[in-house]
């Protein structure tokens, strides 16, 4: 396997020395999916905002290191704080493919405007320019993937990115997601409290609680067998599986 993330004991705390994060390491291959489990507060999100340096002011990278071999972009929780309110949303992926591609305004729209249709997005995007505002969350989170996707990303960092929304829309997000990766080949590192979605998506599983790796492993392996008390405690807090077929990623 050749691989495009390597995170190396990777240990975070805040500017007052409070421990956050420590000593996790994790890799993934390219084109591969992992996924990082764990309950609120385990420091799955300050992980991803490690790889991508986007860590909050106060919180410091305390040692370990992490190496990227790819361009890496972050699909966030919230899709209407991480959108411009005040921009339309087919012109807010125009910069995006403008800044990253060096493209013209006029070639940045139109790669834009088959970025959004390449995710399903309404034609009448074209003619209507729209604000975040006036889609529905399923929407701003495509529009989102989007964004990303125009980064042209070896390693696509995803925060709980369908927590927000429906049990339905919530399936055709990560039906897109998985579509997408076959097609582009990205590593998709995704980060969820929700164990069902991370098998259903995920080869690999990293397992966090507080701010600690407690158990890795392929997916498989850790479902059938988990070893770890809070692991297992995952394991039975999942009521029922959603249908995900189709979703579920090639080893
Ligand atoms: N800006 C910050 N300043 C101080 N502490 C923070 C800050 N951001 C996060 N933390 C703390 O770091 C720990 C890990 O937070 P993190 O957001 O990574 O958790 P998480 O596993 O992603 O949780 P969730 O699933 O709820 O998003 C938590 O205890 C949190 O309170």
């Amino acid at each position: 396997m050749s691989t495009i993330l390597e995170i190396n004991q990777l240990s975070l705390a805040t500017t007052n020395k409070k421990q956050l994060v420590t000593d996790v390491s994790l890799a993934v291959g390219k084109g591969k999916t992992i996924g990082i489990v764990g309950e609120s507060g385990s420091g799955k999100s300050l992980t991803l905002r490690a790889i991508i340096q986007l860590l909050p002011p106060t919180i410091i990278k305390v040692g370990g290191t992490i190496r990227c071999e790819s361009s890496c972009a972050m699909i966030f929780q919230d899709p209407v704080s991480a959108l411009d309110p005040l921009c339309p949303v087919v012109r807010q992926v125009a910069e995006v493919v403008s800044y990253r591609q060096h493209l013209s305004r006029k070639t940045s729209r139109t790669k834009a405007l088959e970025l959004l249709a390449l995710l399903g997005l309404p034609e009448d995007l074209k003619r209507n320019d729209r604000y975040p505002h006036q889609l529905s969350g399923g929407q701003r989170q495509r529009v989102l993937i989007a964004i990303a996707l125009a980064c042209r990303p070896g390693i696509l960092l995803c925060d709980e990115p369908t927590t927000a929304l429906d049990v339905t829309v919530q399936k055709q997000i990560l039906e897109l997601l998985a579509k997408l990766q076959r097609e582009l080949n990205f590593a998709l590192v995704f980060v969820t409290h929700n164990l069902a979605i991370a098998s259903a998506l995920c080869t690999k599983l990293y397992v966090m609680k507080e701010g600690r790796i407690v158990e890795q492993g392929r997916t498989q392996d850790i479902l059938a067998n988990p070893q770890h008390a809070y692991t297992k405690m995952l394991i039975d807090s999942v009521l029922h599986l959603p249908d995900l077929k189709g979703v579920i990623a090639g080893e």
